[in-house]
């Protein structure tokens, strides 16, 4: 038996909740690769928002050795991946750096989108995999009518899926079992020259950035010079680990290992996911087939509300995107919100986390914009421009025509729902492509416009199925249709924070919707205060805020001072959260859930 066959390389393809980091717990405590006394729950995921919300981010990795029942032990390196739609492109890349999937269905739900998504990619990265039902604790668990499920709507052979419960323990063993030898080992060539592929980096306050690789041929060793073919940078590597998952020296990497290093780089920028590192002096012939680089399909400009924080937020995305080179930046000034900066991320809970980050992490109180997708715009004399915001709209005499992104998206949805789920696609622009069943369970595809559903379609998908509707999107193309930039007026000056590209169609539609909406979120004045929506000059929706008498302390008959003073500071503390207008104070949460469409 050589080195090589000691090794497994995989990773956990799951429906978000379906329990792979509960599993991924399991695997490392079983082996004792944590000692008890170390062990937290969900070891993987180290983030803090990813536990509070439970949900895996960022990629991670831990190498575990295990005693089989063959006498051997073996090296299991397992990469774990995370579940959500807006991190497709990590799972895609962690992926190809290992051979084989477990592939985990919660037996009381069965397979979901994200399930089918995820297994796709694995089926894509010529993954061998095993089916691993979980949760079988549960009452409501169906273990062979899930396999059933897992054979009609993957078509992979699911008879001898393993039943386990990630909770109490059961039927971990036999996990462990079946990745030593329904897995492969991996292959390689220790004599060739050192191929080694970058799966992924992140920035450690005491390392620096820490590179992760998996060799594919050749050895790699502390000291050695290594050249990233890619960017052609060279650097020489200070430090060798592997991930149990605290990380631990080791001398060399061989052949299909899997571990981390340091090279005194500066930013997770200066590396690329996907580049092909080498010997400086004795390089290989070929790279490694590159990745995709990651794209930002979501736009939003963030502001302080606070103006005098400006250079805080600055200050506090730089330092976040030296750990995600995933989300693109650059200032923009605004008439009504001033300095801030427009963001690009990969989806929506990608907006949503680095948000929370920044505000809670750095004490930033911050204004969100609409968020919109890049459409592409054709103008008269040939050239094509990308619109990241809707403020920058150019002149329509310039403009021949704007094509917008579109996705193909899998809804998996209990039959009951399934009018409802048809409804809200409809009323998001949707075209139908396909409606198949499984069981009892509706699996229908819809060709849909990106800026329909980047807002609140995830929410709304939700809430109408009460939560049992599963959602995955693909990019698809870019196609022409009739577009319209809609400003939102307040006192009649124009808010560029809440403009917004819609379908000429459904503007007025929308337009009334927000006007509305602004109408129960902007308080009061001392005067009267027109909210408007318009396409170009002409307004197609209108309301009036009444004008009021605001002094909150009117009511306090006689002397009670402290209760006037209370009322006092909460009126300040309401005015952090404004925004100044000309002479209207817009409150912060009104960007946000002004745009919320109730259909
Ligand atoms: N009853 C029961 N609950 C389980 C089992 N395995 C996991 N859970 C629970 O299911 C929930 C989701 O489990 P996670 O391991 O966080 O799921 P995940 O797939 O890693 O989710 P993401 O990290 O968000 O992708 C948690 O509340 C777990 O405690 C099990 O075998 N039985």
């Amino acid at each position: 038996m050589t080195q090589l066959d000691r090794i497994r390389n995989f990773s956990i393809v799951a429906h978000i909740d379906h329990g792979k980091s509960t599993l991924a717990d399991r695997l490392i405590q079983m082996t004792g690769t944590v000692a008890a006394r170390d062990m937290k729950a969900q070891m993987l995921d180290s983030m803090d928002i990813e536990r509070e919300r439970g949900i895996t981010i960022k990629a991670n990795t831990v190498r575990i050795e295990y005693p089989a029942k063959d006498g051997n032990t073996y090296i299991l390196n397992l990469i774990d991946t995370p579940g959500h739609v807006d991190f497709a492109y990590e799972v895609s890349r962690s992926m190809r750096a290992v051979e084989g999937s477990l592939l985990v269905v919660d037996a009381s739900q069965g397979v979901e989108a994200q399930t089918l998504a995820n297994v796709y990619q694995a089926i894509d990265a010529g993954h061998d995999i095993v089916p691993v039902l979980n949760k079988v604790d549960l009452p409501a668990a169906d273990p062979e009518r899930v396999k059933e499920n897992i054979e009609d709507v993957i078509g992979i052979d699911a008879s001898d899926a393993i039943t386990i419960s990630a909770k109490t323990g059961l039927g971990i063993p036999d996990v462990l079992e079946a990745i030593v030898k329904r897995l492969p080992a991996p292959k390689g060539d220790r004599d060739a020259p050192l191929k080694a592929m970058l799966v992924d980096s992140w920035y450690d306050a005491y390392l620096g950035v820490v590179v992760m690789i998996r060799v594919i041929d050749g050895v790699i060793r502390k000291g050695d010079r290594v050249k990233m073919m890619q960017t052609g940078a060279v650097y020489g590597i200070d430090k060798l680990a592997v991930l149990k998952p605290q990380m631990v020296d080791i001398p060399e990497l061989g052949p299909g290992e899997i571990g981390v290093l340091t090279a005194s780089i500066k930013q997770v920028r200066d590396t690329r996911v996907g580049d092909t590192i080498t010997h400086e002096r004795k390089p290989c012939d070929a790279p490694l087939p590159g990745f995709k680089p990651a794209q930002p399909v979501v736009f939003c400009g963030l502001f302080p509300v606070d103006a005098n924080d400006f250079e805080a937020l600055r200050d506090a995305i730089e330092k976040l995107a030296l750990n995600d080179a995933s989300f693109s930046y650059e200032m923009e000034t605004s008439a009504a919100l001033g300095f801030g900066f427009r963001m690009g991320f990969l989806g929506l809970l990608h907006l949503e986390v680095v948000r929370d980050r920044l505000e809670r992490e750095y004490d930033l109180d911050l204004i969100t914009t609409a968020p919109s997708v890049v459409f592409k715009l054709h103008m008269k004399d040939g050239e094509v421009r990308e619109l990241h915001n809707p403020a920058d709209m150019p002149d329509l005499t310039y403009i021949d025509h704007i094509e917008e992104p579109r996705i193909k998206a899998t809804i998996m949805v209990p039959d009951e729902y399934l009018g409802d789920i048809l409804k809200l696609c409809q009323d998001r622009r949707g075209i139908q492509l396909n409606l198949t069943y499984a069981g009892s369970r509706a699996m229908v595809e819809y060709d849909l416009p990106l800026a329909e559903v980047v807002f609140d379609f995830y929410d709304r998908l939700k809430s109408v199925t009460k939560g049992y509707a599963s959602f995955d999107y693909q990019l698809s193309e870019y196609r022409e249709d009739n577009l319209v930039k809609m400003s939102i007026l307040v006192n009649d000056e124009p808010v560029d924070a809440l403009a917004i590209m819609v379908h000429r169609d459904r503007a007025e539609a929308r337009g009334r919707v927000m006007v509305e909406k602004l109408k129960e979120l902007i308080p009061r004045h001392m005067f009267k205060i027109p909210i408007q929506a318009a396409i170009g000059g002409r307004v197609i929706a209108r309301e009036t805020i009444s004008a009021m008498r605001k002094d909150v302390t009117a009511k306090c008959y006689g002397g009670d001072a402290t209760r006037k003073k209370k009322l006092l500071e909460k009126q300040k503390e309401g005015k952090k959260k404004m925004r100044q207008f000309g002479k209207v104070e817009i409150p912060q949460s009104a960007f946000i859930n002004a745009l919320k469409m109730d259909s």
